[in-house]
């Protein structure tokens, strides 16, 4: 154990982790799949509670293994978990915000002290193999305390001002951030924890209540979390977790006038349609989105092409590419184009493939039929206007993955720098790659999408002032064999995105996240001197 308490798992250590890992993962595993098939509840003002019917949680490893029944929430259970969390509001709005901390803290504990059922069940659940669930499970901690932090740091943002130069009298003036309210959390399948413990934990420790609506994929996960909320002591009503559709359910709370705002994360297409709609309340609430990339990484001539072409096929096939971060473009300048490439074909082909909650497979499958039917249906669309695959192209069904939804790491060339797959994120185990005559070239493509998340450079330090200077993008890495462009960790990479990436411009687990959830209240009292 000595070694695992001195590892700190991060998307960037994962690559070799103490044994011990392994065998608690496998030992977790092993009594989570004893508790798969059970029926669970959602969890409406600190009660169980059921809805008229239930839905089916599979894995995309085996779709024979039913991880659990869920329920099907819909326009009633919006209404009662919103009427909850306006309940709990006033006394959680008010209480100090120490003792908000010290809850959210202990939360932040019991998800640590959690972390390999969490990690089984992500692994179950998403496919993602066992370092990266992990992973997912640790950073929700980690961006519950960086907000908190953040909160103490700032004496929880009560701040004394200036005095007005008044004769005869004394002003005293306070700046307050207080919270909002009621808080939706809509979260994504890719990151169930940290997509939806990270924002929960920042909307809670800034004192609103909150109503947590994981993806269909993935509600276990988010029964977990929420679970550890409600161990950790916070007061029923306070946070709160229904299942079920998007489109109904998910779109009953987002109708509801009685929310006081709301941090999606997921695509654009549902962002944009999210923002249209919550646009239709009684005023102008505050809107977290946190959508798509289509994430570049540009290859200098100058770069080491070693570490370069590992960064890249990390950020490539990393959970599948199905990361907003992943990395879906590259360009490479041409001199050593050639090298580059044939570096990454050969690692993409000892990748291991196959159920990610053993050891030895990097990647699993994808999340669902719909994303197996869109690999090839990509594939096919590349193949007609003449891209050629150096690695993939094909799903795969040998043995035991004719059960899931494996799908080979596929690296695209020649598909014509037009084509729409340039700028469309697929959210799949594909990237496109192409040669450049110049930085300058590279830079023009990288930078000509909708979205601007993450990116990755190789090359020399001179250049790398100079990526950073014209690229844009949320986060940004240069010369990083961890991941070219995924892998961001709160408190070191906050993460966040520009244009059709994300809304705030402010980066979770950074130094203006935890504000985005308050609003200002200026304080001025006035006395005869
Ligand atoms: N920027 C980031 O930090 C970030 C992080 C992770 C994932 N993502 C993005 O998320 C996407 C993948 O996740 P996904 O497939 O789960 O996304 P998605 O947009 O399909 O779904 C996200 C969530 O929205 C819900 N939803 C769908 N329709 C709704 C509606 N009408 N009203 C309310 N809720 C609704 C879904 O049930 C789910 O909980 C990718 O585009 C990825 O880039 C972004
Ligand atoms: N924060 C993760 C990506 C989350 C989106 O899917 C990373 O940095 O790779």
């Amino acid at each position: 154990m000595a070694s695992e308490k001195s590892f700190k798992l991060t998307y960037a250590t994962m690559f070799n982790p103490p044994e011990e890992l392994h065998q608690h993962f496998e030992a977790a595993l092993a009594q989570i799949k004893t508790e798969m098939g059970q029926e669970h509840g959602m969890i409406i003002d600190g009660r169980e509670c059921k809805a008229g019917s239930t839905f089916e949680d599979r894995s995309p490893i085996n779709t024979d293994w039913v991880l659990g029944k869920f329920q099907n929430g819909d326009t009633q259970t919006a209404a009662d978990a919103i009427a909850a969390a306006r309940r709990a509001f006033p006394a959680w709005g008010a209480r100090p915000w120490q003792e908000r901390v010290a809850l959210l803290r202990k939360a932040a504990d019991l998800i640590d002290e959690r972390i390999f059922k969490i990690g089984a069940v992500i692994s179950l659940e998403v496919g993602k193999n066992r370092t990266e669930a992990l992973g997912d499970a640790a950073e929700t901690s980690d961006l519950i305390r960086y907000a908190c932090d953040q909160i103490t740091a700032n004496n929880g943002f009560i701040h004394e001002m200036g005095h007005d130069p008044l004769q005869g009298f004394k002003a005293t003036n306070y700046s307050v951030l207080k919270p909002y309210g009621v808080w939706l959390i809509v979260s994504p399948f890719n990151f169930p924890s940290a997509l939806t413990g990270g924002p929960a934990g920042a909307a809670l420790a800034a004192g609103n209540t909150v109503v947590i609506k994981p993806a269909s994929d993935t509600p276990w996960t988010s029964r977990l979390l929420a679970e550890c909320f409600r161990d950790a002591g916070l007061p029923d009503g306070v946070c709160n977790y229904v299942t079920g559709p998007g489109s109904t359910l998910g779109q009953a709370l987002i109708d509801n006038p009685d929310v006081d705002g709301i941090t999606f994360t997921g695509s654009y297409a549902v962002g944009m349609h999210i923002f249209r709609s919550f646009a239709q309340g009684p005023y102008v609430r505050p809107t977290v989105l946190e959508m798509g990339g289509k994430n570049p990484t540009i290859v200098s001539r100058n770069a080491d092409i070693e570490e370069a072409a590992v960064g890249i096929v990390r950020s490539a096939f990393g959970l599948q590419g199905q990361k907003c971060s992943a990395c879906s473009r590259v360009f490479i300048e041409k001199p050593i184009y050639q090298q580059v490439l044939s570096r990454m074909v050969e690692m993409t082909k000892k990748l291991g493939i196959g159920d990610p909650t053993l050891r030895e497979n990097y990647l699993g499958p994808v999340v669902n039929k719909n994303s197996y039917k869109e690999y090839q249906e990509y594939i096919d669309e590349m193949n007609q206007a003449g891209a050629r695959f150096l690695t993939g192209g094909k799903i795969l069904t040998d043995g035991d993955m004719a059960k899931g939804y494996f799908c080979a790491p596929t690296i695209a060339v020649d598909l014509p720098l037009d084509h729409h797959l340039w700028k469309k994120e697929m959210f799949l185990p594909i990237t496109t790659v192409t040669q450049v005559d110049s930085l300058e070239e590279a830079m023009g493509y990288a930078n000509d999408v909708a979205y601007g998340l993450t990116s990755g450079f190789y090359g020399s330090l001179d250049e790398a002032k100079w990526f950073f200077d014209n690229i844009q993008a949320g986060v940004n890495y240069v010369n990083r064999p961890q991941g070219a462009t995924t892998g961001a960790w709160p408190g070191f990479q906050p993460f966040g995105g520009w244009k059709g990436s994300g809304s705030s411009g402010k980066n979770a687990g950074g130094l203006y996240y935890v504000q985005l959830y308050m609003h200002e209240q200026i304080q001025t009292l006035i006395q005869k001197a």
